[in-house]
């Protein structure tokens, strides 16, 4: 459902990555890894087109991006992706509820139907009770399961994410890498997961290693 070819990435004169190829299945669960400052961060947002490329080729559903402009890129993430960022981009001013409703939202569903989305991913995260905070009022790990459950409520054909178990502890983390199985088992959703964490790594069907010259298999340098 997902194919890289050959890409590659420069920020200015200093190369971040070259040849990257992947191929991810739907339903497949992919953990990224590899040392701090390679590009892992870089190449998800290549991969949801928030950051050009300067070489390769990207595919969804067989259908090849390099051609979108701003609009069609807006229109794939709105309706195919989900995106859980390293720092959660939750929006100060919206509660908890209308920031995990607001994929829904823009995809002009109705608003009983958002509601009863919303109150299933606020069970499914464990965060009953907090849709009307606002986001200033909750702890770093609760934040980070609100990107998680906005990220997914719209059932996305791929989710991307990067660390999205980093500020958790053991527990909430399980809980975390269980909801991303049951959207990959219950949606066909596509995972590819930025992570160092070993416990979540240990969940993918497939580690790869990103180096500068490319991908590699493998959870060890
Ligand atoms: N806007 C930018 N301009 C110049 N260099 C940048 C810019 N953004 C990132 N970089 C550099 O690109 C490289 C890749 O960064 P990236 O955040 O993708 O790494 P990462 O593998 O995700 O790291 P970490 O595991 O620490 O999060 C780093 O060396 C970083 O310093």
């Amino acid at each position: 459902m997902l194919e890289l070819q050959q890409l590659a990435k420069r920020h200015g004169e200093v190369p971040v990555f070259r040849e990257v190829s992947l191929r991810l299945e739907a339903g497949e669960f992919l953990a990224l890894v590899g040392d701090s400052g390679v590009g892992k961060s870089t190449l998800l947002h290549a991969v949801a087109g928030l950051e050009p490329v300067d070489a390769g080729r990207l595919w969804l559903d067989g259908e090849e991006l390099g051609g979108l402009d701003e609009a069609g890129w807006a229109r794939l993430r709105r309706e195919r992706l989900g995106f859980v960022f390293q720092a959660f981009h939750v929006l100060p001013q919206l509660t908890v509820a209308e920031n995990i409703g607001l994929p829904l939202e823009l995809l002009g569903q109705a608003a009983d139907r958002i509601r009863a989305r919303v109150a299933e991913m606020l069970e499914a995260t464990g965060l009953d009770g907090l849709g009307e905070r606002l986001p200033a009022q909750l702890s770093g790990g609760q934040l980070q399961r609100v990107a998680i459950a906005r990220a997914l409520v719209h059932r996305p054909r791929l989710l991307l994410a990067d660390e999205p178990t980093g500020n958790l502890d053991p527990g909430t983390a399980a809980r975390i890498l269980d909801l991303l199985d049951a959207a990959r088992r219950r949606e066909g959703t596509a995972v590819l997961l930025v992570t160092h964490a070993e416990a979540a790594a240990a969940r993918a069907d497939r580690v790869l290693r990103l180096h500068p010259d490319g991908l590699r298999p493998g959870r060890d340098g």
